[in-house]
């Protein structure tokens, strides 16, 4: 590959800005051209503007250091600059969508951790292992927004990443119920232990609008794109019911499920089905594909945390417990990495297949 993609990220100072920023300082197709935030970082540098708050580990990386930040409701004086955009911004959700509209329009491609976009009838919401397909739907948004190559894509819920993976590879066998838990580090609220001392030592059982997302966002995975509403159809073939709960991890979200299915799988062929499950992006070799999308761990204690989150740089789940259930067939538990393969790492290597597709180029 000759020259890189010029990317802007958008709320570039959060703790999901940070991780992009951290991945995307040695990437081999993009380099970071541009950094955006509130008005109230705009004419900081980076390092200005994340001093005290710098939540990543290492340095800021030197080549944003001294990267003067933008409003990010510059539109217009962003678009130019870059070849797309991935937003980390928290704003309200009209704000949102009306925001990353304006740079689709502005024939800049965003790909966005936000949830603003995520039921757009016409917004791809993809893992790129699960559905790479869902980008065919872009050509109807780009009809909608009157765009020849603006567009907007998502990137799904991190918590539902720790078992809508196994539920993904376990299709086959028609999973009709399914009940997950999931057990949320804070970093997910972009906190730390520092910011939210309240949470050393504790649980608290409510994370807003969590719930919806966890039982809701797998089905939009797992539908299809119809071409006659030039919109994806969700699945209605499963029902998930979920409790999301904050506990007092840094790092990683943690799911424990119960699944039904309609098909009578064995534990072998569960465990041959989530080993053998690969997608697009170790097809296409994505720089950020894991090579094991999905590991299945033996021991009774795994996976842990601690031990765990980080696996195929915190790309990869790691899934484990799996038993038969006396109430549903099978029960197990997953966990993955929520600001890696769960927001900013998920989003860059949707960004890869998008490029690798043709969708996303230089201007
Ligand atoms: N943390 C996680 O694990 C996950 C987060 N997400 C989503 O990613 C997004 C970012 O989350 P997170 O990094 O945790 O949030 P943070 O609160 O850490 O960061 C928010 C970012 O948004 C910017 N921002 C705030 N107000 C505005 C504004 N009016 N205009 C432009 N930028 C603004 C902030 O800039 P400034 O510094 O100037 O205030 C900052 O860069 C959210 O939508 C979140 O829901 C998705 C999946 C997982
Ligand atoms: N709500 C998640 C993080 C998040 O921002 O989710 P979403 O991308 O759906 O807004 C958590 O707190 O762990």
């Amino acid at each position: 590959m000759s020259e890189k993609l010029r990317v802007g990220i958008i709320g570039a100072t959060g703790m999901v800005g940070q991780r992009f920023i951290k991945i995307l300082a040695d990437h081999p197709w993009f380099e970071i051209a541009l950094v955006a935030a509130s008005a109230h970082s705009a004419g900081k540098t980076y390092a200005e503007a994340v001093k005290g708050r710098w939540k990543m580990e290492g340095d800021v990386p030197e080549q944003v250091k001294d990267m003067v930040l933008h409003d990010a409701a510059n539109v217009d004086e962003i678009a130019p600059q870059v070849d797309f955009i991935f937003s980390a911004i928290k704003l309200d959700k009209a704000d949102t969508r009306k925001l990353e509209e304006a740079y689709a329009k502005a024939e800049t491609p965003v790909v966005s951790n936000n949830s603003a976009h995520r039921w757009t009838p016409d917004v791809p919401m993809v893992i790129p292992e699960i559905n790479p397909d869902h980008t065919d739907v872009i050509k109807y948004q780009r009809e909608r927004l009157g765009t020849s190559r603006g567009f907007v894509a998502v990137k799904p819920n991190c918590s539902i990443q720790s078992y809508t993976p196994a539920l993904s590879a376990w299709r086959q066998f028609e999973p009709t119920q399914v009940i997950a838990t999931t057990y949320q580090a804070i970093s997910g609220a972009g906190k730390t232990f520092k910011d939210w001392p309240e949470m050393e030592g504790n649980v608290i059982p409510y994370i807003a609008g969590e719930e919806a997302k966890s039982e809701g966002e797998p089905l939009k995975i797992w539908g299809h794109v119809d071409d006659e509403k030039k919109a994806i159809v969700p699945a209605d073939d499963t029902v998930i019911t979920s409790q999301c709960i904050r506990v007092p991890v840094l790092y990683g979200h943690t799911a424990a499920a119960f699944v039904n299915f309609r098909k009578n799988p064995t534990k072998q062929d569960l465990i041959d089905a989530l080993e053998s499950y690969t997608g697009e992006p170790q097809r296409l070799g994505l720089p950020s594909a894991p090579k094991q999308f999905i590991r299945y761990m033996t021991e009774d204690d795994r996976p842990q945390v601690r031990l765990d989150v980080n696996y195929e740089h915190g790309m990869g789940i790691s899934i484990g417990r799996l038993r038969e259930d006396k109430i549903f067939d099978w029960k197990f538990v997953g966990l993955s990495h929520n600001t890696a393969r769960g927001a900013a790492g998920g989003a860059v290597e949707c960004a890869e297949l998008l490029k690798a597709q043709g969708y996303i180029t230089a201007k």
